[in-house]
């Protein structure tokens, strides 16, 4: 085992994203021509603004409880300007990005604290409960469900500390006999990658918010990348995590696999900062591929795609990406919007890809297209594949340009058996339109896939309206409800937030909300922690 102490990457406050927008502002760029015109046939197109000067509420921190937290983490990491604030408000949901163009600031936090280290971590959290202060772990900033939303009125504290893990981005230690590494939550999608890449080795969870997204809020809300079929989800890469909480450190994963009682890893797994803050996270790694081969594939519908789909996974041959989106996605290609009309964009457009040694990449090739042509698929080559490649992070971006011109586009995601997985699509789809109205457009893919089941996710564009927020927000609640109803998850991988919340009990039953209840009682007993996100 190798222990790294490298030098510290970085102090300032970045990567940052725009509060209002997605991502890297230099590649923010109004629609394609070609686009725009073919957006406009479908929705009427209105130019929005976006409300920059805005106040923030005033902060309710005291300058005793600045002081006490700079004497924790050094004055410098402490800041309560109204710039850094604003940028540590809500995450990246459609509702989080419509809240912040119309200049609703309310959830600001009152002060962005920046630890160094696990032990300044657990210091902040022994002040913040003596002083009954909200402490909200923040770690890239792309939550999607709320989870960045603490109410410290309703939990009686007396204001939010946003936890910035943003300095704790160092590779602590590998051990390449086991194929292990232990990264700080901190470190984004590629900086980690970056570091491993130094020893030849890859993590491989490429989530779409990849970029921005950190190490420990992958762990934290059990996230689910595009290569899930062939390196598997967040959760099943952690092997260790150390975490920090009110009563205590919580360091597990002794062994690859034990048998000593309930895998306690599996209670930080998905806690969403609300049990405790996750400071260090051993994963397993493995070696970066030598190839890499992406193709498309075409089928004549969903529903047959998805059979195929089902075939591989039962029959064990799952490539390392495998994803099919719908008819309308299809039609519309959203990682490719320049395809349109073109041959892929016909029937419903998988794609498949291959990562690994060559000789295991042909061989898998080889199997899972003779299965693939044996159910009747037709190849439609590399091309389809290479462009959903190069286009995988784009969507994003896109997002905000059509918002820019009065589009609503949104997400939502689920997961559930096979043999319900129709009844799922049919469900969700009918509440979104009808909810919507005339002049919806409900898109729909699967990309985790396993031998009993997948996940579907679902894009909505529609007319936004004079309030989109206001449009969405009755739509979300018709689709969770339709989910329900369904008898499926109320989410597969975006986490529960505070937006799945109210439906979490719903899944888990009134015993297991309890269970939850307790834990949090237990390891939070003030309540200091993410009040008001995951626990029902
Ligand atoms: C455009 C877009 C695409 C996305 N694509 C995907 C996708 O493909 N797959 C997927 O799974 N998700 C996706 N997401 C959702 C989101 O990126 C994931 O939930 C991601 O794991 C969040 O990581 P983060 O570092 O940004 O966490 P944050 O947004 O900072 O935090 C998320 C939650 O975890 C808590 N938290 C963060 N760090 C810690 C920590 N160290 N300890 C304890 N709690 C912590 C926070 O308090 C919050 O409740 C997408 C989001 C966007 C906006």
């Amino acid at each position: 085992m190798t222990e790294h102490s490298q030098p510290e990457i970085a102090t300032a406050l970045q990567p940052e994203m725009p509060p209002t927008r997605w991502g890297d502002p230099a590649q923010a760029a109004d629609l394609p021509e070609g686009v725009r015109s073919l957006v406009g046939t479908v929705f009427p197109l209105r130019d929005t603004s976006v409300c920059l000067d805005v106040a923030l509420p005033p902060a309710r921190l005291g300058t005793d409880h600045v002081a006490g937290l700079a004497m924790i983490v050094g004055e410098e990491h402490v800041r309560a300007d109204d710039v850094t604030r604003r940028l540590r408000t809500r995450g990246k949901s459609t509702p989080d990005l419509l809240r912040q163009r119309g200049g609703d600031l309310g959830d600001a936090p009152d002060v962005v604290v920046r630890p160094g280290g696990h032990d300044e971590v657990a210091a902040v959290l022994d002040f913040a409960q003596e002083h009954r202060l909200a402490v909200v772990p923040f770690g890239g900033g792309t939550a999607v469900t709320g989870g960045l939303v603490a109410d410290p009125d309703a939990a009686g504290l007396a204001g939010v500390v946003s936890l910035d893990l943003g300095r704790m981005r160092r590779l602590l230690a590998i051990d390449t006999v086991s194929s292990t590494a232990t990264l700080e939550p901190g470190l984004r999608g590629p900086e980690a990658e970056a570091l491993l890449a130094e020893h030849s080795l890859m993590l491989g969870h490429f989530p779409q918010s990849f970029e921005y997204a950190s190490i420990g809020g992958f762990a934290a809300t059990r996230s689910s990348g595009q290569s899930s079929a062939g390196y598997g989800r967040f959760d099943t890469m952690v092997v260790g995590l150390r975490v920090a909480t009110p009563v205590g450190e919580v360091r597990l994963g002794s062994a690859p696999a034990n048998a000593a009682g309930p895998d306690l890893r599996q209670v930080f797994l998905g806690s969403e900062g609300a049990f405790g803050v996750i400071t260090e996270v051993t994963v397993r790694v493995r070696p970066r591929p030598a190839v890499k081969r992406y193709e498309g594939w075409r089928w004549q519908s969903f529903t047959a795609g998805a059979a195929a789909m089902r075939a591989l996974a039962q029959s064990d041959l799952m490539p390392t990406v495998l994803r099919l989106s719908d008819e309308a996605e299809t039609a519309i290609n959203l990682a490719d919007p320049e395809s349109i009309g073109e041959d892929s964009a016909q029937g419903a457009l998988m794609i498949v890809g291959y990562e690994g040694s060559v000789a295991a990449v042909d061989a898998k090739q080889a199997v899972v297209t003779a299965t693939l042509q044996s159910l009747g698929g037709t190849p439609l080559g590399s091309a389809p594949g290479e462009r959903w490649a190069e286009g995988r992070f784009n969507a994003p971006y896109l997002r905000d340009s059509l918002l820019d011109v009065g589009v609503l586009v949104e997400t939502l995601e689920t997961a559930t058996f096979w043999s319900n997985r129709d009844n799922l699509y049919v469900r969700v789809k009918a509440a979104l339109e009808e909810s919507l109205g005339e002049g919806t457009m409900v898109l729909c893919h699967i990309s985790h896939v396993y031998p009993t089941g997948c996940s579907l996710y679902f894009t909505v564009a529609a007319p936004g309206g004079e309030d989109p927020l206001a449009r969405w927000l009755p739509a979300k609640t018709a689709a969770c409800e339709a989910i329900v109803a369904a008898g499926a998850s109320i989410t597969h991988h975006h986490a529960v937030g505070t937006d799945h919340k109210p439906y979490l009990t719903a899944e888990i039953g009134v015993v297991g909300a309890e269970v939850l209840r307790a834990v949090k009682r237990t390891l939070d007993p003030v309540g200091i922690l993410n009040p008001g996100v995951l626990v029902p």
